[in-house]
């Protein structure tokens, strides 16, 4: 199978794992990303079984409308029973580097508000050490070089991710060279640098589950 079809096969897993969640009143919160595109278009099959979705990017939120699913602003909504999407690395812990599509902080604060967050990604992203794919981090316009410098202290190497503004309209910066041992510890010490709004760890608040898209079909992680 190709990366498309495995991204494909756990959409589907996703929505099927997910199915005996809904009721008429579920709220669903929808991730952001091409696996989490292909969740959202499988989601739309089953839109009458649940009340609608919060959307962790504008992106995502222009889709799932496109699919005719009501999109709810969060702000406006008590309970979110469960959260799909996708990583850009997950350790055998569940801690994940997210933000590769700039969603990180929206993803990240729909995270904290649903019961349960299940991440959907190919064999390609479970790695034993987090860190080869560069970390983000959304940081205040103005404060970018004072945290660059930060994060240089903290043994990365960060790079301006040029072009790119957040839905918060703040700067990506990609921090590489980390060998992140100790995720939890990182991803307070990074939030705690001023200027930062968030980091890609996902660790404090790790998956609660990831379908793993493999060649010999979806498997089922739990930590
Ligand atoms: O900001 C983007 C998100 O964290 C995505 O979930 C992540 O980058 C994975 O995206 P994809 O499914 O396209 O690999």
């Amino acid at each position: 199978m190709t990366q498309d079809e495995l991204k494909q096969a756990v959409a589907e897993a996703a929505v099927n794992y997910i199915l005996p969640l809904l009721e008429d009143d579920t709220i669903v919160g929808v991730g952001t990303g091409s696996t989490a595109n292909l969740f959202i278009d499988e989601l739309a099959k089953h839109k009458s079984k649940f009340d609608g979705t919060v959307a962790s990017s504008d992106a995502s939120a222009q889709r799932l409308k496109d699919h005719g699913i009501p999109v709810y602003d969060l702000n406006g909504v008590d309970q979110i029973r469960v959260y799909v999407d996708g990583a850009d690395e997950s350790n055998h812990h569940l801690h994940l580097i997210k933000g590769g599509g700039a969603a990180l902080t929206r993803e990240k604060i729909v995270v904290a508000c649903s019961d349960e967050f299940v991440c959907i990604a190919d064999e390609s992203k479970l790695v034993k050490v987090l860190g080869d794919f560069p970390l983000p981090v959304e940081v205040i316009p103005m404060a970018r070089s004072h945290v660059a410098r930060q994060l240089v202290k903290l043994g990365g190497d960060p790079v301006y991710r040029e072009g790119v503004v957040t839905d918060n309209g703040n700067h990506i910066l990609d921090v590489y060279n980390l060998e992140i041992l100790d995720p939890i510890k990182l991803e307070t010490q990074i939030n705690a640098i001023v200027g930062v709004v968030t980091n890609g760890l996902f660790a404090a608040r790790p998956a609660d589950v990831l379908l793993l898209g493999t060649q010999e079909g979806v498997k089922t992680i739990k930590p």
